[in-house]
């Protein structure tokens, strides 16, 4: 028996249950369909199509090295996939499940045929529900009820081979979707390793000691561990990384957890990314501010931790946790414009962008989600930026604040020494407060 062994957000041989199963029933075609019908909007962003291009490489590599092949084709999931299973006499399509709405959407036009497995999340979402069988709104909630199925299934090794069918399909050059960004090229800054083998050498070398404190320092490089784009394209499961770390700081488990939660409040909302968890919002008079939303894209708003983060997302395609907090908010609360503009430009700017995790993060950030009702709640850039010891990330990201001193460099119009090339606060932050308060008084 031949079968297809769809890989989505799942480049990886090791702890891939869907190879497993197919490998035991006979010859595999490993298959990539890059889809840009079917996600709409949520067609994979630039930054994420530069890792695309390098994880795949890798891929087809590895599985050459176990005498078989990536075959990669394009269009809508579900079609591409029905038409080569027709072309090569595939009985069954094996893939590991997702929660997108677009997958979603495939795999249930793909019927009877395909063969789901677990393996991407710590635990199996649909059981991890409510009382009343639902998914958890709350993430302390869910936390806790995802305690009786941890910890999470062993990862699987890698096969030692896998079966190789007579004849392979056509399968398109990787070069010919043209993933990588041409004029201009701006990945240059893009110091990252993508694929399975360096994510794995990556949480061999993880070093989670003291994560609960070092995790709210930008300065500090290494104080978390970067592997959010790997998990994002499933080049290292979830449960390797927690196997990996169950000796160390409880908190990263912890974090590493949420990624679990979001998938499961997009599996409840599918549409969570467009609208707003609560609906009330609907009516917030969010203002239409295309200069100030460049001057944040391009991080020249005058608050150096907003412009330092927004920087290092367009060098890097990541930016720190602590600071994506506090340039979310700024963007919401400070310029009062809709989170969905935000969420947009990390979707295109983001190498780890992943549809739940960046709409729930967006939305907790915004107070418009679910989760907690937190519009009221302004987060000061300033306060934020001295707590959290950001000097040497202000230095790294805004070069033209790097001869400041520390006590001036979280704000140098207010130490009146703001160097001539560097903006003026966009706003202030007592009028941003207000303007804020005010429109949050009109939702109704
Ligand atoms: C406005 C906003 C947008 C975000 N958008 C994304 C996104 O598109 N993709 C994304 O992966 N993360 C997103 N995050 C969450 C978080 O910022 C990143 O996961 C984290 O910075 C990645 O760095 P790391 O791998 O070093 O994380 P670590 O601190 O080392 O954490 C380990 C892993 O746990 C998971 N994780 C940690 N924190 C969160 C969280 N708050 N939500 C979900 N998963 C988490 C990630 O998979 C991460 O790689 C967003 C956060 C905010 C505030």
């Amino acid at each position: 028996m031949t079968s297809l062994l769809w890989l989505r957000q799942d480049l990886r041989l090791h702890d891939q249950p869907a190879l497993v199963a197919a490998a035991h029933e006979g010859a595999v075609i490993p298959v990539y369909v890059l889809d840009d019908e079917g996600p709409g909007q949520w067609r994979i962003g630039g930054a994420q199509r530069w890792w695309l291009h390098h994880s795949l490489a890798a891929l087809a590599k590895a599985l050459e090295a176990k005498g078989s092949r990536l075959i990669l084709r394009r269009g809508k999931a579900a079609d591409v996939l029905a038409k080569l299973a027709e072309e090569t006499g595939a009985d069954r399509i094996h893939a590991l499940r997702h929660y997108e709405p677009w997958w979603r959407a495939a795999e249930e036009a793909l019927g009877d045929r395909l063969c789901l497995y677990g393996g991407n999340h710590l635990a199996r979402l649909e059981e991890v529900t409510t009382g009343s069988g639902g998914q958890f709104r709350i993430y302390s909630s869910f936390w806790k009820a995802l305690q009786a199925h941890l910890p999470p299934e062993e990862p699987l090794p890698m096969p030692r081979s896998i079966p190789a069918p007579d004849t392979w399909p056509r399968s398109d050059t990787l070069a010919s979707w043209a993933l990588l960004p041409a004029k201009p090229d701006w990945s240059g800054g893009f110091a990252w390793e993508p694929g399975e083998a360096a994510a794995l050498a990556k949480v061999r070398a993880l070093d989670i000691d003291g994560y609960d404190h070092r995790r709210n320092l930008p300065a500090d490089e290494e104080g978390t561990s970067q592997l959010s784009p790997h998990l994002h394209f499933g080049e290292v499961s979830a449960r390797t990384v927690w196997h990996a770390t169950e000796r160390g700081d409880a908190t990263f488990r912890k974090e590493l957890a949420w990624r679990d939660f979001t998938s499961g409040v997009v599996l409840a909302m599918p549409r969570y990314a467009d609208e707003n968890g609560r609906p009330k919002y609907d009516s917030l008079p969010w203002r239409r501010a295309p200069k100030d939303l460049k001057a944040w894209q391009r991080g020249r708003t005058g608050y150096p931790i907003v412009d330092a983060g927004m920087r290092q997302l367009w060098t890097l395609g990541w930016m720190h946790n602590r600071v994506r907090m506090i340039a979310a908010s700024f963007l919401v609360k400070h310029l009062l414009i809709d989170w969905r503009e935000g969420e947009t430009w990390f979707w295109d700017c983001l190498v780890d962008a992943d549809y739940g995790n960046n709409a729930v993060n967006w939305q907790w950030v915004a107070g418009t989600g679910v989760d907690a009702n937190m519009f009221g709640r302004i987060m000061a850039p300033l306060t934020q930026s001295e707590k959290f010891d950001a000097g040497d990330y202000i230095r790294r990201w805004v070069p033209e604040l790097a001869a400041l001193p520390d006590a001036a460099i979280h704000d140098p119009d207010a130490a009146g020494c703001r160097p001539e090339n560097y903006p003026a606060k966009i706003i202030g932050h007592r009028e941003a407060r207000e303007r804020a308060l005010a429109a949050n008084a009109k939702v109704r």
